[in-house]
C-alpha cells in the first residue's frame, strides 16, 4: 500500500522515523513535506497536499502530523471525500477505520511520543472498514458534504 506523509515544522523528525518504520513493514511511503524543522510552515498546506493525493489516487492513505494533529486534520477534511481523524491512542485509530472508513490518521508531535505514534499507526493500518450500518452513516457524512459543495 502507498501511504502519503505530511507534517509541519513541529514533526519533521517524527515523520522521518515513522516513514522508516512503515517502510520496514513493507509500505511504500511518499513524503509530501515539510522537510526542515528550522523553517516554520503552515500546516494547512501539507494537510491539503496529502488529502488531494488521496483523491487523485497517488496514495491510498495518509498520515498527517502537526503540533496537535488538529489543524492539519481540519485542513485535510476540507477536501471533499476525505475523512481525516485525530487520534492520540490506538483504540480510536482502529475504530476510525472500522466505523468511519477514514483514509487519514492525524496526531500531534507535541502530544504523542514516538513509540505511541507507532502503535497508533499499527492500529490504523491493521484495521478494515466493517461496512453495513457504518457505511450508511459514512454516506450521511458524504451527504452533508455534498449539500454544501454544490
Ligand atoms: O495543530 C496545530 C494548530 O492547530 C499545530 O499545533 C501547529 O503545529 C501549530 O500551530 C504550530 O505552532 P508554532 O507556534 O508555529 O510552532
Amino acid at each position: 500500500m502507498k501511504v502519503g506523509f505530511g507534517c509541519d515544522h513541529t514533526a519533521i523528525d517524527l515523520k522521518k522515523e515513522l516513514m522508516e518504520y512503515m517502510t520496514e513493514k513493507g509500505y511504500e511511503c511518499v513524503d509530501y513535506g515539510a522537510y526542515d524543522a528550522k523553517v516554520r510552515v503552515d500546516y494547512p498546506d501539507q494537510g491539503q497536499k496529502v488529502a488531494e493525493a488521496i483523491i487523485a489516487g497517488e496514495v491510498e492513505k495518509g498520515v498527517l502530523i502537526c503540533g496537535t494533529g488538529i489543524g492539519i486534520s481540519l485542513a485535510a477534511n476540507k477536501v471533499p471525500g476525505i475523512r481525516a481523524a485525530v487520534c492520540s491512542e490506538p483504540y480510536s485509530a482502529e475504530m476510525t477505520v472500522r466505523h468511519n472508513n477514514a483514509q487519514i490518521i492525524a496526531f500531534g508531535a507535541r502530544v504523542v511520543g514516538n513509540e505511541l505514534a507507532k502503535k497508533i499507526l499499527d492500529a490504523f493500518f491493521g484495521a478494515t472498514f466493517e461496512g453495513g450500518r457504518h457505511a450508511e452513516r459514512v454516506q450521511k457524512i458524504c451527504n452533508i458534504e455534498a449539500k454544501y459543495n454544490k
